[in-house]
């Protein structure tokens, strides 16, 4: 049975007293579930999140993190620095990351080994532009996230690995992939991962889709059997919309 999953992640939104406002609000109204609940804030407010939350069954993770421990990296947050504060969940890939700062495949490389090397979770996140899908090439481009960021890990180190599957398309367009395009990208990601591995540890792979998941369409997408919760970003600011979506699951 895999773990189900709904992540908020918070991007860059909220300050320190709206952060604290919507925490409140998240612990009180998170409903009887047996599903994994986590957010994410902004990298300020991570620690004051792990306090308020600390009697909540709701997971502080973090957006980022760089692969080093420490060091000249003007402006970054290392994976013993989250560690020091309670954190053990990083997003990382996340296509805002690609586009905006220049994130490749070969860096997600080194940012996966070093969150699992400090015995991390990493939610790793991949998906298809436009015009790849567009021009029939979103499979193809979706397998060669995957080879080219994990599949230089070994066996024992997917324990610690959920994927986010985001077609780039849907993230905060109120465009939604439909549940069979859902269905379908992720059956085909298990494929990939029973191909290159084995069939019991794809089996086991928690996959969440990410890309304007909102309370109206969040059982339909989630009642799909390869889709395993969501990465939610614009619906998990409001503390309602987060939670109709945590019921969904
Ligand atoms: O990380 C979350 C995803 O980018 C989805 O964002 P969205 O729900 O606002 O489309």
């Amino acid at each position: 049975m895999r773990n189900k999953i709904v992540a908020g992640n918070w991007k860059m939104n909220k300050d320190r007293e709206e952060t604290e406002v919507l925490l409140a609000e998240l612990a009180a109204k998170l409903p009887d579930t047996t599903a994994e609940v986590m957010v994410a804030p902004t990298f300020v407010n991570l620690q004051e999140a792990v306090r308020l939350l600390e009697n909540s069954t709701i997971q502080v993770i973090a957006q980022n993190m760089h692969y080093a421990d420490n060091g000249a990296f003007t402006g970054e947050i290392s994976a013993p620095m989250l560690n020091s504060i309670g954190i053990d969940t990083v997003i990382l890939g996340h296509s805002e990351r690609r586009a905006y700062f220049g994130e490749t495949d070969e860096l997600l490389a080194k940012k996966v080994a070093a969150a699992l090397e400090k015995n991390m979770r990493v939610i790793f996140c991949f998906g298809e532009e436009l015009e790849d899908r567009k021009s029939g090439k979103h499979f193809e481009l979706v397998e060669s996230q995957l080879r080219n960021a994990l599949f230089n890990l070994e066996a024992d180190d997917w324990n610690r690995i959920v994927l986010a599957y985001e077609p780039v398309w849907a993230i905060g367009t109120g465009e939604t992939a439909s549940p069979e395009q859902a269905q379908e990208m992720h059956a085909f990601i298990r494929k990939v991962i029973t191909d290159k591995y084995n069939g019991e540890l794809a089996e086991k792979i928690s996959i969440l889709y990410g890309g304007s998941v909102k309370p109206g369409n969040a059982k339909e997408i989630f009642s799909k059997p390869d889709v395993d919760g969501g990465l939610i970003g614009g619906a998990s600011l409001v503390a309602d919309d987060f939670m109709a979506i945590v019921e969904a699951i």
